[in-house]
């Protein structure tokens, strides 16, 4: 009987109060944007993936709330339009491969980059520390520091370990997200 309630309830929440959001995902080629949007929407994992050419746009629901996101793509040709895909969204998600130490130094120059842009003024983001399933990877605080996220100022800044192959923490992240969805 709970359950039958507990699905009017939801579907009057749909119905009557349905909100959308804009959430635009950037962060270096390989980060896992377009496996993360992929586990998130309800699809398998894969290994084997293509990297992204120019963007991808998919529905997430998450109660009442529909995430409308935005997966762009990672490598340096497409970096140049991070800031267009941001303007206006309702958060910023930058996905960083905690297991690729090489590329942290690119990763936190190219996310600073991009915040320092004026159209994105107040815009909350959330940084992802992606692939927490291997083994050699950082700690949240350690991807903390390498990120710098302490100097980022003027916006709602939160930072999270997750993994999409395991899909460690995702509800986190929907949480997360969905607070923003009416700002
Ligand atoms: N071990 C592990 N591998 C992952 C995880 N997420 C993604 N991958 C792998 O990382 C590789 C790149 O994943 P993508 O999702 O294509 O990366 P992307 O950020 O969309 O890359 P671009 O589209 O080029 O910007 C693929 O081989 C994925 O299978 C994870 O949580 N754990
Ligand atoms: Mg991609």
């Amino acid at each position: 009987m709970a359950g039958v309630f507990r699905r009017l309830y939801d579907w009057l929440l749909r119905t009557f109060w349905a909100t959308e959001m804009d959430v635009t995902m950037v962060g270096l080629q390989n980060a896992g944007k377009t496996s993360l949007l992929r586990v998130l929407s309800g699809a398998e994992f894969e290994i084997d993936t293509i990297p992204t050419v120019g963007f991808n746009m998919k529905r997430v629901q998450k109660g009442h709330v529909t995430l409308k996101c935005w997966d762009l793509g990672g490598q340096p040709r497409f970096r140049q339009m991070w800031e267009r895909y941001c303007r206006g969204v309702n958060a910023i998600v930058f996905i960083v491969d905690i297991a690729d130490m090489a590329l942290l130094p690119m990763a936190k120059e190219e996310l600073h980059a991009l915040m320092s842009n004026q159209t994105l003024a107040g815009i909350p983001l959330l940084v992802l520390g992606n692939k927490s399933d291997l083994l050699d990877k950082l700690t949240v605080d350690e991807l903390i520091d390498a990120m710098d996220l302490k100097s980022v100022s003027n916006r709602e800044v939160s930072c999270y370990g997750i993994s999409a192959r395991e899909e460690t923490n995702l509800d986190a992240v929907l949480h997360w997200l969905v607070k923003y969805a009416n700002r």
